[in-house]
């Protein structure tokens, strides 16, 4: 288990929050539920058929189980998702056939204040995660967007932070314009300083070009937002476009690019799109064998969070730990 993971679980037990899990059929889920609960590393709300749950023969004492199909929650929890959604056509009986859905059932539990976070998507698809968590719990107050990031821990390491990075956008912007990818960009540096003690984070604005060594739309897409990040954030270490050799490796840093503040040091990897974003992680996680929790969501107004459907119960326990953190600071 990393430096940083140990961190998490030691601040989410200093506070515990109540967080729900939607995937009661999840074997995962349950394990990492376990572990969660005989640590006392949160509350828990499980969602499922109870009599499923326990066929897994998992001790999971303490853990409030609710079956969205039966329970008591379902009427008024539509009648206030249909009053939320009301503008957008939906109606109390649509909203009543969504109380089925777990996720739904969930995101009102959050929404509502039952719980004080959400972690889902070990067996749903990050859209079906993401959806009723914008539609129901929207944008943070003075966020422009919602976006998500990893945290990468490397083991063996001495590149980033140690070996811990964070990645970001890898799970929900698909072609992220200029303003967008500066927005996140800005997000990105504002979750480090709040998950990460201990180095000050330093934002590089990833490209297949290294201070207009390709000239193309793309790179200068990734030229424009750090310019738009530079004018929005004076003060912030960032620094683009940059291949990623030259933001994490000192000596390629200072070949490619010698006068950046950044180049060589990076630990804030902001990716171009989704397609470079998810792959890069998942190269990382899969040949490095770092670990990857997330995706993590920035902007949104209660924490929520994803999970990659290859995640295993480890995966699960970290995300929850960052999720209660996460709660702990609303
Ligand atoms: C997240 C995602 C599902 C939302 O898009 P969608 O399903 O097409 O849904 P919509 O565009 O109708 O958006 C649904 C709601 O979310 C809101 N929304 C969408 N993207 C948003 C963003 N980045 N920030 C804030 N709100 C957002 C919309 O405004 C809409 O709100 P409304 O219904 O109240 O008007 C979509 O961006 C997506 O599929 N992203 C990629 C996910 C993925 O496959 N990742 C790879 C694996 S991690
Ligand atoms: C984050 C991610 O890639 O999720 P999945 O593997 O479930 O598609």
């Amino acid at each position: 288990m990393s430096a940083f993971l140990d961190t998490m679980i030691a601040q989410a037990k200093s506070d515990k929050q109540t967080i729900v899990l939607p995937e009661g059929n999840d074997i995962r889920t349950l394990q990492a539920a376990e572990k969660i609960l005989a640590e006392g590393i949160a509350d828990l709300i499980i969602l499922g058929n109870p009599d499923d749950i326990a066929a897994a023969g998992l001790n999971l004492e303490g853990a409030r189980i609710v079956n969205p199909l039966t329970s008591e929650l379902r009427e008024g929890f539509a009648e206030r998702l249909a009053e939320l959604r009301a503008k957008k056509g939906m109606t109390r009986e649509q909203a009543l056939e969504l109380m089925d859905n777990e996720l739904y059932f969930g995101m009102m539990m959050v929404k509502e204040g039952q719980a004080a976070g959400l972690v889902s998507g070990a067996c749903h698809s990050t859209g079906d995660v993401l959806r009723p968590a914008l539609q129901i719990l929207k944008t943070a107050p003075g966020a422009s967007m919602v976006s998500s990031f990893f945290i990468m821990n490397v083991p063996d390491c001495e590149l980033g932070h140690k070996g811990t990075f964070l990645f970001s956008d890898c799970g929900l912007e698909v072609q992220p314009d200029a303003e967008r990818l500066a927005q996140i960009a800005l997000n990105a540096e504002a979750a480090w300083r709040s998950l990460i003690d201990g180095a000050e984070p330093v934002v590089a604005m990833l490209s297949h070009s290294s201070y207009g060594s390709a000239a193309n739309d793309d790179a200068d897409k990734v030229a424009r937002a750090t310019a738009l990040v530079k004018e929005l954030a004076p003060e912030m270490a960032v620094d683009g476009e940059l291949q990623l050799d030259a933001a994490i490796v000192p000596e390629i840093g200072a070949a490619k690019a010698p006068a950046s503040p950044v180049a060589g040091r990076a630990n804030v990897l902001v990716f171009p799109d989704i397609d470079a974003g998810n792959i890069g992680y998942k190269l990382v996680q899969r040949l490095a064998k770092a670990e990857a929790y997330g995706p993590i969501l920035q902007g949104i107004a209660a924490p929520v969070n994803d999970l990659s459907r290859g995640c295993s119960a480890e995966d699960i326990v970290g995300v929850v730990a960052i999720t209660a953190v996460q709660a702990q600071e609303k």
